[in-house]
């Protein structure tokens, strides 16, 4: 089966500093897929070439066999890549079910402009949105707080109201961007179940970047390791633990201190 998203040769330079070197690599449908690395090794970097928030020097990414890299970031995400856990997205001053609600309109400006109208498509996108709202509130278990502000909320919950919000424009690929970070022990536990709810239940696609090898471990199903810019493995969490060249990468970085 052809993958859902190929990273080919990626390059990317910042004057004389090359962030990411020559990357490959494939994502393929139905899986967790991580980025791990030592400070500075390019994981961000590569996000952002991945979503189209910065431009490659070199090479190509791909999705469903499209090439999406250079393309402007709205288009990609319109095409089912979507980078979640951006704050800046969640309206504080709204409720969680009013949020999701919110993105559902934004999706389409025709719908938005309609619902500023009150035309009787708009009314009924209203409806539809509410019941699509509601079928995620209750996969990701947000019932208790749907009626919350933003505001409110604490970190943990806030990571999956992010996570909400992307859900609402379909995606067929989320990326999550550190989700675990600032997290304590059992919030990042309930993050990770959920994660993997979403892939089995809603045939999500995941990619993430993360500095929490433990959550890594327990949630991927295949890893990528960078350091300094290059791809130095790929592979299961139980063939990247046991690989030297990865721990030799880890050795003398705070990561080692929790556990590769
Ligand atoms: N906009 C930029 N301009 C110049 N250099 C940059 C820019 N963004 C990143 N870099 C450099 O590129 C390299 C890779 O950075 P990047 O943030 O991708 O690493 P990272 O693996 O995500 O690090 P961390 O784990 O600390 O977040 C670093 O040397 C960084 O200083």
């Amino acid at each position: 089966m052809k993958p859902l998203l190929e990273v080919r040769n990626v390059t990317k330079r910042f004057g004389g500093l090359i962030a990411v070197n020559d990357v490959s690599f494939d994502v393929r449908k139905g899986e967790i897929l991580s980025v791990i690395g030592p400070n500075g090794a390019g994981k961000s970097t590569l996000f952002k070439l991945i979503s189209s928030f910065l431009k490659t020097s070199n090479g190509l990414v791909l999705f469903r066999g499209e090439i999406i890299s250079n393309l402007a970031p709205h288009t990609v995400a319109r095409r089912g890549v979507v980078r979640t856990f951006q704050e800046t997205t969640i309206f504080k001053s709204m409720t969680v079910r009013e949020n999701i609600i919110v993105s559902h309109h934004l999706q389409s400006k025709a719908s938005l402009l309609g619902f500023f109208l009150g035309s009787r498509k708009a009314r009924a996108d209203e409806k539809r949105f509410g019941e699509s709202a509601d079928r995620i509130i209750g996969l990701l278990g947000l019932e208790n707080i749907a009626n919350e502000l933003a505001s409110n909320l604490p970190q943990g919950h806030l990571r999956v109201l992010g996570m909400a919000i992307g859900l609402a424009t379909d995606p067929a690929i989320i990326l999550l961007d550190e989700p675990f970070a600032g997290l304590n022990h059992d919030e990042t536990m309930r993050l990770v179940t959920l994660v993997q709810r979403l892939r089995d239940e809603r045939e999500v696609t995941v990619l993430l970047v993360e500095h929490d090898i433990p959550a890594v471990m327990k949630i991927s199903n295949r890893i990528v390791v960078l350091n300094f810019g290059q791809k130095i493995a790929e592979g299961t969490p139980q063939e990247i633990q046991n690989n030297p060249g990865v721990i030799e990468a880890y050795l003398g970085s705070e990561d080692m201190a929790v556990g590769i």
